[in-house]
């Protein structure tokens, strides 16, 4: 008898950046305590997974030389880990996964973790699971801080060390710029970077996130641009000084603000309309000042499979401290 083979499922999933970030004390685990509001951005990676004799991952697009293809890659640990929860093929999935990046590696925009959520969902409908999206995000944190944000998208609020999320209501969709660096930064340098900073005096903080949330529920671009806040920022600028640089190129092309997305490198600016982040994009990639330029709109749903049936439940649920 033939074996039918199930048909490959291919999961869309958006990158993020981060609206105000503000970076606590180093915990006795080795994380910051964050209070962070995520936007997701339609700057996508595609990640397909298919029945397969031969398991394994194959990376196609931005950064592709740079991203690992063994069993360091987050989307085969997310394979792995949810074959551990079904116990599945004895922790052998026999199963093969195909990126198609667009998110830039090491950019501070969250694109490993885009690539595990993505995988969490395109298996739980490839091995037809009964497990809905709240189930994937206790996998999901396990997998790293930022994966549960990219199951769910939107615009969130992320606590703890980034894992804990509450939807945050945003009115308005915003149009962004994205200056992609030359390399990238590791996120584990940047928030060492931070501490050695703040051992040796006293880099300004953000303020509190609550006027970033009004900001985001008036719809307002310009009350926004006016609160972007990142407390890497210091950090990464130190150790890649030449973000100064694009930073102010951004603001001088026409955006209402700039921020450094996550640990950095990359840079998020913020502008008034679409055809306003049209012009910048144009200027900016002009302007010498980085590798490759995008524009992007947010906030977009989370990791949604391509073409089919989805998972129940888009927003994550509400916690109360
Ligand atoms: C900084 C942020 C902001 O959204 O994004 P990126 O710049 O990486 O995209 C995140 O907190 C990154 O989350 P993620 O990239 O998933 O990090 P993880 O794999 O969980 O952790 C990698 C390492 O970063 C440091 N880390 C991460 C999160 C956190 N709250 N405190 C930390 O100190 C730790 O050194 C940890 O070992
Ligand atoms: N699927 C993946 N895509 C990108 N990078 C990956 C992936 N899996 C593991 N990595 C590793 O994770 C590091 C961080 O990548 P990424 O998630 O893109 O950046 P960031 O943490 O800055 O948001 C990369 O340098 C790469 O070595």
């Amino acid at each position: 008898m033939l074996a039918v083979v199930p048909p490959p499922v291919t999961v869309r999933v958006p990158s993020k950046i981060n609206l105000h970030l503000s970076v606590g004390d180093l915990r006795k685990d080795g994380f910051h305590e964050l209070i962070t509001v995520f936007h997701a951005l339609s700057l996508t990676d595609e990640v397909t997974v298919a029945a397969a004799e031969d398991p394994g991952i194959e990376v196609y697009g931005e950064g592709e030389g740079s991203v690992p293809t063994g069993a360091n890659n987050l989307a085969w640990r997310a394979v792995q880990a949810l074959a551990g929860y079904v116990g599945k093929d004895g922790g052998e999935p026999k199963v093969r996964v195909v990126l198609r990046k667009g998110i830039p590696v090491a950019g501070g925009m969250a694109g490993g973790s885009a690539d595990a959520a993505a995988t969490l969902v395109g298996l739980a409908s490839l091995w037809k699971l009964d497990i809905g999206r709240d189930d994937l995000a206790e996998i999901a944190a396990k997998l790293g801080s930022d994966v549960p944000f990219a199951l769910y998208g939107g615009t969130a609020l992320g606590t703890g060390r980034g894992e804990r999320l509450v939807p945050v209501l945003s009115r308005h969709t915003f149009h962004w710029v994205l200056a992609f660096d030359q390399r990238g930064l590791s996120t584990p340098r940047v928030f060492g970077e931070l501490d050695r900073l703040r051992a040796d005096g006293d880099p300004p903080r953000v303020g509190s996130h609550a006027p970033v949330v009004e900001a985001l529920a008036s719809g307002d671009p310009r009350q926004l641009a006016l609160l972007l806040g990142n407390d890497l920022q210091a950090a990464a600028v130190s150790l890649r000084p030449g973000l100064r640089r694009t930073l102010r190129a951004g603001v001088n092309a026409g955006a209402l603000a700039g921020t450094i997305s996550g640990s950095g490198p990359t840079c998020a600016f913020l502008c008034a309309d679409a055809q306003s982040a049209l012009e910048v994009a144009a200027e900016l990639a002009g302007a010498g000042v980085c590798r490759t330029v995008r524009v992007a709109h947010g906030p977009v749903p989370g990791a949604r499979l391509v073409g089919g049936d989805d998972l129940p439940r888009s927003t994550p649920p509400q916690v109360h401290a």
